[in-house]
């Protein structure tokens, strides 16, 4: 072994046979002995012989000190060390004071909120709280003597500062002093609080008017137990005990603890009824109490109507948490609500597929009625019967055959019933659209707008209900329209080589339009229109029995298009002007001479110089003149060729109902 262990080895050995050593440092030395030689085999600085024997040899001495019955020689020192460190520590529990100073208290933010109310923020000259022996506070003077010399007073004091401008300022010493009393009272079977209290106590609500005020909490806290265990658990001020027992103490004395806290729990159920050994309340509750009491709480949360304005309720805003989401609870859907009339048509309109209420219904699919509802009923912008220029003898029929009779039903019947079907035809842009929007808006009847690819479907089958689902629906909501814009491409003559659903569709839609399925007094009309007539079924033509020709403008109707579109803008037209111009478009439909006037609405824009247009206010720039009319008929030309016209004209003569 090297010198260094070898000294220090016999250093130990002499301590121990030296025979002034503890028991406790002959242990310790022996397990250094133990560790020693632990160290040298490991290290091989000994031999296995050796090692062994120096091992039973301390082995031996160390369990006779530590195995020993002997009370005097025996030992467990293992725990020795750590014990030796708790001395030396400090133990500050038992001595406990909280950081939580009154004033630190008083400047938190939640404390001043409070204070906010109305009444003024307490400093901390106004209260002074002590738990302990007796103080002697600066209200001493004030405060009446408690009942039993040497009773140990476990005052809450409340010292209204000498200077206190306050109104109830000079009161609060007694109300204060009676509150120590009261409390110390209680710890000496002392008269009751209420005939030293000079406020009456009053069942109010721990937070009464003035609730941020502390004074007020702390008078409502001597008039009831159960505001003192508020004041116990929330009490801002220094708290100050000398052991446990005496916090005990205080808590006991205080009232109930703060699962109880809250005026309805000592009215109801911890309150007179549940007095402790001091005649205060108790803190203790069963758990069906608690509950009970939990229940209360939070329904006095809740504002009551009728309530005192000013009564503070506590509020937890939460999303919703108030909301119920129970089993019963009715679901409210955040999409806005729409009238419940089933398949109205104001549900329609906006999309929202309402349940079948008719019978009649009830074999189609939701999901096709859906579609119905929701795509093919179409209301746009208002249109009135001026808005179409011309066609007077269209629009006159019309008239006629569906707002009249929507308006009498009972005159027009039997031969003056009106017709099933309309067959709008003419050239593009001529306004049969445009008559179709005014019928739905002007008829009064539901009005169902339809595209041939809305009733078309690539499943097979599908196609034929959708005309079935919609004539359904449409029976249903009498009087109906059925507008069929481009009628053309669903009811187009049936050819060999057509696919076989499309033949069907239009089979079920010449079966629903001859009225086959519906009643004779059924006021269901299909409208029509189309730019190509003749490509129409033959069977389909029968069944449109008013068949309109839309034809182009005449002179004075193209007049109103340019009068009715100029009149909305700034411009300068002569009564000459517009006379040439109605002259130079000669074969122009309407919607040519729209596109005419918008062309010339562009020519005061298209003067401005470039750097201006940037700049400009809409008042400077000029009016609409002949001259924008000239140069815009220089560009828009007629889009209807007078071959086409002419066999408009042939077939009108032919199958049309004009004179
Ligand atoms: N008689 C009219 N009076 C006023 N404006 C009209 C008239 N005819 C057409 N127009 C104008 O032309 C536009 C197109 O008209 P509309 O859509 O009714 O034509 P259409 O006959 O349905 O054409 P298409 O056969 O190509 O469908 C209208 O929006 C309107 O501005
Ligand atoms: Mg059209």
């Amino acid at each position: 072994m090297h010198s260094a262990h070898l000294s220090e080895w016999q250093r130990r050995s002499f301590d121990i046979s030296s025979g002034t050593c503890s028991p406790e440092q002959q242990a310790d030395t022996y397990r250094a002995h133990i560790l020693g030689i632990h160290y040298a085999w490991v290290s091989a600085e000994l031999l296995p012989a050796t090692v062994a024997r120096l091992l039973g040899t301390y082995s031996e001495r160390y369990a006779a000190v530590m195995d020993s019955d002997d009370p005097h020689v025996g030992l467990n020192n293992y725990a020795e060390s750590a014990l030796h460190l708790a001395r030396g520590q400090k133990n500050n529990s038992d001595r406990w004071r909280s950081s939580l100073m009154l004033g630190s208290a008083l400047a938190l933010p939640c404390v001043q909120r409070m204070a906010r109310g109305g009444c003024p923020p307490v400093t901390v000259a106004d209260a002074h709280i002590t738990v302990g022996e007796a103080t002697a506070g600066e209200n001493a003077s004030t405060s009446p003597s408690p009942p039993t010399t040497g009773a140990r007073v476990v005052g809450v004091h409340l010292v209204a500062p000498p200077g206190d401008p306050r109104p109830d300022a000079s009161e609060r010493g007694h109300e204060v002093a009676s509150i120590s009393y009261s409390v110390a009272s209680s710890h000496a079977s002392a008269p009751t609080s209420s005939s030293l209290c000079k406020t009456p106590p009053a069942p109010t609500p721990i937070f009464g008017a003035n609730p941020p005020c502390y004074t007020g909490s702390l008078l409502q806290a001597h008039a009831n137990p159960s505001a003192s265990s508020y004041l116990h658990n929330h009490q801002p001020g220094s708290f100050t005990s000398s052991n446990v027992a005496k916090r005990k103490t205080f808590s006991g004395l205080c009232g109930e603890d703060d699962r109880g806290s809250g005026p309805e729990t000592a009215r109801g159920l911890g309150g007179p009824g549940r007095k402790g050994e001091h005649g205060h309340a108790t803190s203790f509750r069963s758990a069906r109490e608690q509950l009970a009491v939990t229940q209360q709480k939070k329904h006095s949360q809740q504002p009551q109507r009728g309530q005192p304005l000013g009564t503070p309720v506590t509020h937890k805003k939460s999303l919703g948490a108030n909301r119920s989401r129970g089993a019963f609870s009715k679901f409210v859907s955040p999409m806005p609500r729409q009238e419940a009339d089933g398949y109205g048509s104001d549900s329609g309109r906006h999309g929202q597929a309402a349940q079948p209420v008719d019978d009649r219904l009830k074999n189609f699919e939701p999901k096709i009625i859906e579609l119905i509802m929701s795509e093919i009923m179409d209301h746009g912008p208002p249109v009135a019967w001026d808005d179409i220029a011309g066609l007077e003898f269209a629009k006159a029929t019309i008239k006629e055959i569906v707002v009249w009779p929507m308006l009498r039903p009972d005159i027009f019947t039997g031969l003056r019933g009106p017709p099933k079907g309309i067959l709008l035809f003419g050239p593009p842009g001529t306004g049969k659209t445009l008559i179709g929007k005014c019928i739905a808006c002007q008829s009064g009847a539901t009005f169902f707008s339809i595209s041939a690819s809305s009733l078309t479907s690539k499943w097979v089958g599908e196609g034929e209900k959708m005309v079935r689902a919609l004539f359904a629906i449409a029976r249903c909501h009498q009087p109906a329209v059925i507008f069929i814009d481009e009628i053309d491409s669903l009811l187009s003559q049936r050819t060999d080589g057509e696919h076989d659903s499309s033949r069907r569709i239009k089979t079920e839609f010449l079966v629903q339009l001859d009225g086959a399925a519906t009643a004779a007094d059924d006021r269901i009309l299909v409208v029509g229109a189309t730019n190509r007539p003749q490509e129409i079924d033959e069977a389909a033509r029968r069944r449109l029995a008013k068949r309109l020709y839309v034809a182009l403008p005449e002179a004075t109707a193209r007049q109103q298009i340019v009068a009715r579109l100029m009149s909305r803008e700034k411009c300068r037209l002569e009564p000459q002007e517009l006379e040439h111009i109605v002259d130079g478009t000669e074969g122009f439909s309407g919607a040519d001479m729209t596109q005419l006037c918008r062309e010339a609405a562009l020519g005061p824009i298209r003067s401005i110089q470039v750097a201006d247009i940037a700049t400009i206010s809409p008042e400077q720039v000029r009016p609409i003149l002949y001259t924008d009319f000239l140069e815009a008929l220089k560009t828009v030309r007629p889009s209807v060729s007078p071959k086409d016209l002419q066999l408009y004209e042939e077939w009108n003569k032919t199958f049309g109902c004009g004179r």
